[in-house]
């Protein structure tokens, strides 16, 4: 199947036969440029149906396209299953090394996104489609020092300003390279996984990994916006595709702004590994629990009425005098319109590793924002929550990273080659 097959395969179909988060993320991902494909099954598609094999399931089909203006796994609907990984080029591998990294990765994502199996392959993943897989890479700050593209770095890479709140652990935090996988099934995930790692060969380390996840799609009778381990409706306030500023905000422009053209359709992603303290937050009645968002739990609808895409009335006073929403929810101090317009892209996949050594859940968001300047999305909204977000008490930043992702790649190219080959 080619690209242009891919683009030619109708909305139709997916609306029709996914669950929410597909259906949802067509919409974005067809306006974000990333093309998404479904066939119906019993449809030939790659790797299924045909010779008589079982057909796959329409979730299984799904496949986003690699090449494009911006990279697949920012727009595209959140998926199931979820790893981020951050490696650090090895001692003495340097810009040639990266580049030919970079060159592999590329060609491996692109053949396990349109859901061909490498050669030498494990099989894990060999009775399921793409299943939306999407790998995305990216460059932290200390790449350009170790490939001498120091001059090259981009002022969006500027390090994040210390917050009071932080917990930060430097080993989970940061690093040379990003990848982020996607996929709506975990075997297809942890394959593309061990693919990326195994293709890192000498020239690159794991310097940490995180596995997140959210709900699988077709669980909800009817599309919906995620919920988090708190519980609440996230997700609702995020820029919409169709906005008329959306690219200007999640996306760096071409040509002038400053940006270096090799970030030209690329985005910064900011990864926190927030855990939330779900002990404390479970004890909290339901009405504490909605003023602490300024939403109600169970729809997301904002405390001053309506429905969950109702805007938030912030000046509205209860009975009682009172602010409805109160001044420190998290709803209210995160708007766009208490942050001089600063907006980002929220993409989270959750997470949960066990027992902590305190006998509390080690779980919570592995929170991924998109913007095109974190000096203009995640830096002031962060600042302010940091000062008295009733959520505060709730949660802990453990770790931060902040990558420059690169435009997507057009055909025959890598991602990364406008920065590693200019
Ligand atoms: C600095 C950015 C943000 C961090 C860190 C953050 C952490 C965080 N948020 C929730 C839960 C919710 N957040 C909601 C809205 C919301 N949050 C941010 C930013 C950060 N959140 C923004 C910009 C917004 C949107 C505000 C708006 O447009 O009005 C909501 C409400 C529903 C929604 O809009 O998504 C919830 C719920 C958690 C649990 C968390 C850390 C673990
Ligand atoms: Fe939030």
């Amino acid at each position: 199947m080619t690209d242009s097959d891919n683009l030619e395969l109708s909305r139709r179909r997916l609306l029709g036969t996914v669950g929410a988060a597909g259906a949802a993320g067509l919409v974005v991902g067809a306006a974000g440029g990333a093309g998404i494909s479904a066939a119906l099954p019993g449809e030939d598609t790659a790797g299924a149906g045909a010779g008589g094999a079982p057909a796959l399931t329409t979730v299984g089909a799904t496949s986003v396209m690699f090449h494009g203006k911006h990279q697949a796994g920012i727009t595209t609907p959140l998926q199931s299953r979820g790893h981020l990984v951050a490696f650090d080029l090895a001692p003495g591998a340097g810009r040639k090394e990266a580049a030919a990294l970079l060159r592999r990765w590329s060609v491996t994502a692109k053949a396990l996104m349109s859901g061909k199996a490498p050669a030498e392959d494990t099989g894990v993943a060999l009775d399921a489609g793409p299943s939306s897989l999407t790998v995305t890479f990216g460059f932290g700050r200390t790449f350009f020092d170790r490939t001498g593209l120091t001059s090259r770095r981009p002022a969006g890479l500027d390090p994040l300003p210390a917050f009071s709140s932080d917990a930060l652990d430097p080993r989970r935090s940061e690093g040379d390279l990003w990848v982020q996988i996607g996929a709506d099934d975990a075997l297809v995930a942890f394959h593309a996984l061990r693919a990326v790692q195994k293709d890192a060969g000498d020239a690159a380390r794991v310097r940490w990994q995180m596995n997140g996840f959210n709900r699988s799609a077709g669980a909800t009778a009817k599309p919906m916006t995620a919920r988090n381990l708190m519980g609440q409706v996230d997700g609702t306030g995020n820029p919409k595709p169709t906005d008329p500023d959306f690219d200007r905000r999640i996306f760096v422009p071409a040509g002038g702004g400053g940006a270096p053209e090799w970030m030209a359709g690329g985005s910064y992603a900011v990864v926190r590994r927030i855990r939330m303290l779900l002990d404390d937050w479970e004890k909290l009645p339901l009405d504490r629990q909605e003023q602490v968002i300024g939403r109600r739990k169970s729809d997301g609808a904002p405390l001053t009425g309506g429905t969950e895409t109702t805007e938030l009335d912030l000046n509205k006073l209860g009975p009682d005098g009172k602010l409805v929403i109160p001044d420190n929810a998290h709803s209210r101090i995160s708007a766009p319109e208490q942050n001089g317009g600063a907006a980002m892209l929220r993409r989270p996949f959750s997470f949960h590793d066990g027992i902590g050594p305190d006998g509390t859940p080690d779980a919570g968001l592995l929170f991924v924002c998109w913007q095109a300047d974190p000096l203009r999305g995640f830096v002031p909204v962060q600042r302010k929550l940091d000062r008295g977000d009733a959520l505060s008490t709730f949660i802990r930043h453990e770790a931060s990273g902040l990558f420059a992702v690169p435009g997507g790649p057009a055909e025959g190219e890598y991602v990364g080659q406008r920065l590693l080959e200019a």
